[in-house]
């Protein structure tokens, strides 16, 4: 069967090889193996630390979170009672339907409603629809959020990121293209220097030191390369891009890291998260993340 379900978690499997696991705890992709363009060979492409929670009693460190309607720390005033990076990553998601299913790609469709654990901190109605799609040697991750209030109800402000932690080793790999880019350094000490803008300089953007850098109006299509692996990530409609390695500075004290986990992947996420997307009553926004393997 080419989409499956079994113990919280949606397998999909691809005529020609590829695979990938849905937990439907934070609708979060925790397996995606393909072969890539030039060779058949099928490798996991990305990174779960072997310290990761994987039954629903925290966000997984790894894989695909999806981070909605905050990324970070709350900012707007709608989202002042929700933690770190929203709730999207920590709801029970449902299994809606098979989407598509051949050779083109397989395709799955999870909901999320709101329900009491949400309403509780989240007042605002919405409905969240995520496909996640998997081709030969692609896995497209869609987010569609549908501002469900009535039409008199101010538009749904909010921010999302494709959270992915791709499996590479960090020593090695290169982002481009990032030059000429502006971008605030969440690494810096005070709020002050955090707000500060700055502009890459880079050809290639590496992650050899602790790197929590958020690139804005980014270019939408990077290249992430290291003598194993070539992946290209491609962004719709959202802007922004986050590279994120804690390296053992910040990573060693990540209670859900394993020891040196932040060797073996980079996170390179694309985003809105500087300023909201605001949408109508009874409009959808889409935002999507197309990830490559091109070696
Ligand atoms: O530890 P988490 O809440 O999963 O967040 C992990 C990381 O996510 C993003 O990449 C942020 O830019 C980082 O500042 C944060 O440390």
């Amino acid at each position: 069967m080419p989409v499956a379900q079994q113990s919280g978690k949606v397998l999909i499997s691809h005529p020609k090889g590829a695979s990938a696991e849905i937990l439907l705890y934070g609708a979060t992709v925790i397996s995606w193996k393909s072969g890539s363009i030039p060779s058949p060979e099928l490798v996991e492409r990305l990174f779960v630390s072997s310290k990761a929670t994987l039954d629903g009693s925290k966000p997984v460190r790894g894989g695909i979170p999806v981070v909605f309607p905050c990324f970070g720390a709350p900012t707007h005033p709608e989202h002042s009672l929700l933690g770190q990076h929203g709730f999207a990553r920590s709801e029970l998601w449902t299994f809606h339907s098979i989407v598509m299913d051949n050779e083109s790609g397989v395709s799955v469709k999870l909901t999320l409603e709101p329900k009491a654990s949400i309403t509780e901190k989240f007042k605002r109605p919405f409905h969240l629809s995520y496909i996640v799609t998997l081709a030969e040697h692609q896995l497209s991750t869609d987010l569609h959020v549908k501002n469900t209030g009535l039409s008199t109800s101010p538009p749904l402000e909010f921010q999302a990121l494709f959270h992915n932690y791709i499996r590479v080793p960090s020593d090695d790999v290169l982002v481009t293209p990032l030059q000429g880019i502006t971008y605030y350094d969440k690494t810096e000490t005070s709020e002050e220097l955090r707000s500060l803008p700055k502009v890459e300089t880079r050809a290639s953007v590496d992650v050899r030191e602790f790197t929590d850098f958020v690139y804005e109006n980014a270019p939408g299509t990077y290249e992430v390369a290291s003598p194993v692996s070539r992946i290209e990530v491609r962004a719709t409609n959202l802007k922004d891009v986050v590279v994120w390695n804690p390296r053992a500075e910040a990573g060693s004290k990540i209670a859900d890291m394993e020891a040196g986990g932040w060797e073996r992947y980079i996170c390179v996420e694309p985003g809105y998260v500087r300023g909201f997307v605001a949408v109508e009553a009874g409009q959808t926004w889409i935002g999507q993340q197309v990830l490559t393997a091109k070696l």
